[in-house]
C-alpha cells in the first residue's frame, strides 16, 4: 500500500515528534514538516485553528495540516485556552498552577485541534481531541510545555511522568489524530 504524504506546518518540534509517532506507527501516512510559526488570531479555538490553517495553506501553496493546542481551566471559564503559549512563556508552570490558588476547582481540559486544508482558498476542516485532568504542582521532567502540571484523569500521572507511548495513548493530540486519520483514509478510498 502506498503511503499518503501529509505536510504538517508547525514551529514546534515536540508536536512534530508526537504526530509522527502516532500517525506513522501504522502504514498509510508519512509526515513531512514545514517549520513556520504562523501568527495566531484571538478568538475561539475553532476560529484560531481555521485562520492558522488557511494561512499555512497559502504559505506553502498546497494541502496541509496544522494543529493548535489549548489548555482550558474550568475555574477560569476555559481560559487561558488558545492563549496558553503566552501564559506559559510569561508565568511558567509554577505561575500557571498559582493562577488557580484562589479556586478549589483545579479541573482542566487539554484540547487539541487539527485543521486540514485541501489547498489555498479551501475551507479547513477541524478535528478535536480532549483529555480531561487537573492542574497540579509540577511533577516530572520539564520535557514539553505544560506537561509537568497537567495530571490526566486516565491514570493520575502528569504528562511529564508518562513515557512517550503512555502519553500518546491517551493524549488530546492522539484523540484528535484518530479523527483526522479516519477522515483522510475516507478521502483516499473515495
Ligand atoms: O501536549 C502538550 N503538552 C504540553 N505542552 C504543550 C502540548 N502541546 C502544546 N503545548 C504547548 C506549546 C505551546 O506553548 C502551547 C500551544 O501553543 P500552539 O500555538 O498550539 O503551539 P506552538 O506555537 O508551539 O506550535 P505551532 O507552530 O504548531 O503553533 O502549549
Ligand atoms: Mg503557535
Amino acid at each position: 500500500m502506498s503511503s499518503q504524504r501529509l505536510v504538517f506546518v508547525t514551529g514546534n518540534k515536540n508536536k512534530l515528534r508526537e504526530v509522527k509517532a502516532i500517525l506513522e506507527s501504522a502504514p498509510g501516512f508519512t509526515i513531512e514538516s514545514q517549520s513556520f510559526d504562523i501568527p495566531e488570531l484571538q478568538g475561539t479555538t475553532q476560529e484560531v485553528s481555521r485562520a492558522k490553517c488557511r494561512q499555512a495553506a497559502e504559505l506553502i501553496g498546497g494541502p496541509c495540516i496544522t494543529e493548535d493546542t489549548a489548555l482550558c481551566f474550568k475555574a477560569l471559564d476555559d481560559l487561558p485556552g488558545p492563549y496558553i503559549k503566552d501564559f506559559l512563556t510569561k508565568l511558567g508552570n509554577e505561575g500557571l498552577f498559582k493562577l488557580l490558588s484562589g479556586f478549589e476547582d483545579k479541573g482542566a481540559t487539554a484540547l487539541c485541534t487539527f485543521a486540514y486544508s485541501a489547498g489555498p482558498g479551501t475551507e479547513p476542516i477541524l478535528f478535536e481531541g480532549r483529555t480531561e485532568g487537573r492542574i497540579v504542582p509540577p511533577r516530572g521532567p520539564p520535557n514539553f510545555g505544560w506537561n509537568p502540571i497537567f495530571e490526566a484523569e486516565d491514570n493520575g500521572k502528569t504528562f511529564a511522568e508518562m513515557s512517550e507511548d503512555e502519553k500518546n495513548a491517551i493524549s488530546h493530540r492522539y484523540r484528535a489524530l484518530v479523527k483526522l486519520r479516519a477522515h483522510l483514509e475516507g478521502l483516499s478510498h473515495s
